[in-house]
């Protein structure tokens, strides 16, 4: 039985790279109005810690940091205003400062090994990353033979194609990714697009 957790009732988790802290607001409205209540800022750019404390307050909207890789990065998102930390793989130390903060951690795994150690931190929700290369949804059954209370938030390579199939999988928990807001879009600020992007997203998994 998982426990609690903010992003329970957030199906789609998109990962935000910013190049401009300006523009976290109006790219959270599109996804919003899409129908998307919650985003990943990534720390792969600078302007990411300025983004995080930009969304803090949008109402009905969970922001969240990605790419956090220190205890100190777990500090500085957590002051900006994030619920939630996302790492691209499991490292001990940012797993347990974010639990000792009481904000929500999903560190990336790969292996069954990596897997056993998070359960061993005391988690039942990890990322697995980057699903695609590394087998997607056979990976994601093979994992839940030994691990079935552990549910995945799979991320790379996730799309428009194949979200509904990963959602689908009683051990998938959400899916995470950039497509319904790439860079590209965010850079020339087409937010018709993210929240067309968006919308299509939420249809294809609502019954
Ligand atoms: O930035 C991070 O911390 C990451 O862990 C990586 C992201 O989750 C994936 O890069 C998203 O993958 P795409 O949807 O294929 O673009």
């Amino acid at each position: 039985m998982a426990r609690p957790m903010i992003l329970d009732g957030q199906p789609f988790v998109p990962v935000i790279v910013l190049d401009d802290a300006e523009r976290a607001v109006p790219v959270a409205e599109a996804l919003r109005r899409g129908g998307i209540r919650c985003a990943e800022i990534t720390l792969r750019t600078p302007a990411g810690v300025e983004a995080i404390a930009a969304l803090r307050d949008l109402p009905d909207f969970i922001v969240g940091a990605g790419t956090v890789l220190t205890p100190e990065d777990v500090d500085r998102v957590v002051d900006a205003g994030a619920r939630f930390v996302v790492s691209p793989g499991l490292a001990d130390d940012v797993v347990e400062r974010a639990l000792a903060l009481g904000v929500g951690v999903v560190p990336g795994v790969a292996t069954a090994t990596e897997v056993q150690r998070a359960v061993r931190l005391g988690l039942d929700r990890l990322k697995l990353f980057p699903a695609g290369p590394l087998g997607g949804l056979g990976l994601i059954r093979a994992l839940a033979g030994p691990f079935p209370d552990v549910r995945f938030l799979p991320s790379g390579g996730v799309s428009a194609a194949n979200a509904a199939g990963y959602l689908a999988d009683p051990n998938v928990f959400a899916v995470s990714g950039s497509w319904m807001a790439t860079r590209e879009l965010i850079a020339t600020g087409d937010v018709d697009a993210i929240e067309r992007l968006s919308r299509e997203a939420v249809a294809a998994v609502s019954p």
